[in-house]
């Protein structure tokens, strides 16, 4: 059984933002140092918008598997996944399929044709531009919290640049059988995200995220340690912050561990489940260093290059292990 402990994360409403701006800063500061877990609410997305996003997604993931496959994943993280992300802290493949796309070049020809999905280009880009209209906010608040100008990781953020780095994922979760006979499927292991902030839109009653604040025990993946249920609200965003911030605040703001669960407890969702995450990436070129200069200045094509490189070597010593 998971033990589990029941932590608050910090509800923000971004309501009435221009006048706000310096109360906002505050809680998000206060929740970015604490828990690394917050929930916006009054984002100005409406709940219509939301639906058309998930159907959207829900569109892409019934088309056969040959067509999704027309789109396969490249390593500059852009196109279609099936059961092949694995995380070091399992060793195995997560039980979803997934569909990344970016703003930028390196999205490439990764694009689902309209023969395939009519329209589906340019509905899911107009819903990238909403998502990231709400992460400007959150960074014009990050930029005023960290003593930065206003503007400044807006800029270094900026997706009508073409080597942008920002990827909206969407999500697909399978169904999990109920007798797994010993079996774990694992859904999402644990992991922290490497980005600046991570958007993650959920649907009502599919739950399953949930985090463990607590950097420390990043080596040892959380296991064994208390875990807190996200709630699973379709008009809150939850957000989280990634190793980058992390770094860019020189560790002020908490990069957090989470996971999708891993059904296999009373009560658990074995339900498919449908989520859309998106990931604020900074340019290649931008440079990346907190107002304390505690880590060597790098490019975002460093940061992201040395995360992967990280990601990759965990992932090599969980599996050599395994095998040992
Ligand atoms: O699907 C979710 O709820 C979380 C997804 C996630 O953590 C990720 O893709 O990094
Ligand atoms: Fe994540």
């Amino acid at each position: 059984m998971t033990k589990y402990v029941d932590r608050p994360i910090p509800q923000i409403s971004l309501a009435d933002f221009d006048k706000r701006k310096d109360e906002i800063t505050r809680q998000l500061c206060e929740a970015a140092e604490n828990v690394g877990f917050f929930a916006i609410i009054d984002h100005g997305i409406s709940r219509e918008e939301l639906d058309a996003a998930f159907s959207l997604s829900k569109s892409f993931f019934e088309l056969p598997q040959n067509v999704k496959q027309t789109v396969a994943l490249t390593p500059l993280n852009a196109g279609y996944e099936c059961r092949s992300q694995v995380r070091p802290s399992t060793g195995v493949p997560d039980e979803k399929e997934s569909y990344q796309l970016q703003f930028g070049e390196n999205m490439g020809d990764r694009w689902i044709s309209d023969e395939h999905l009519p329209g589906f280009k340019q509905s899911s880009l107009a819903f990238m531009h909403r998502l990231q209209a709400v992460s400007e906010k959150l960074m014009i608040c990050v930029a005023r919290g960290l003593g930065f100008p206003d503007g400044y990781f807006v800029e270094a953020h900026d997706v009508s640049r073409p080597n942008c780095q920002t990827v909206m994922r969407l999500l697909h979760y399978f169904e999990v059988p109920k007798e797994t006979a010993g079996k774990v499927y694992h859904r999402g292991g644990v992991h922290a995200d490497w980005d600046f902030i991570t958007l993650l839109l959920q649907r009502q009653g599919q739950p399953g995220l949930e985090i463990c604040p607590g950097r420390e025990v990043v080596t040892e993946w959380a296991k064994g340690h208390a875990w807190t249920k996200v709630a699973c609200d379709p008009d809150s965003i939850v957000c989280n912050i990634g190793d980058l911030l992390m770094s860019w605040s020189d560790d002020r703001f908490k990069s957090t561990l989470h996971r999708v669960k891993s059904p296999e407890d009373e009560g658990d969702n074995y339900e498919e489940r449908y989520s859309i995450a998106f990931f604020n990436q900074p340019c290649t070129d931008a440079l990346i260093q907190g107002p304390q200069k505690k880590y060597p200045m790098v490019t975002g094509q460093e940061f992201t290059a040395n995360a992967i490189a990280r990601n990759y070597k965990a992932l090599q010593e969980a599996t050599n292990g395994a095998k040992a």
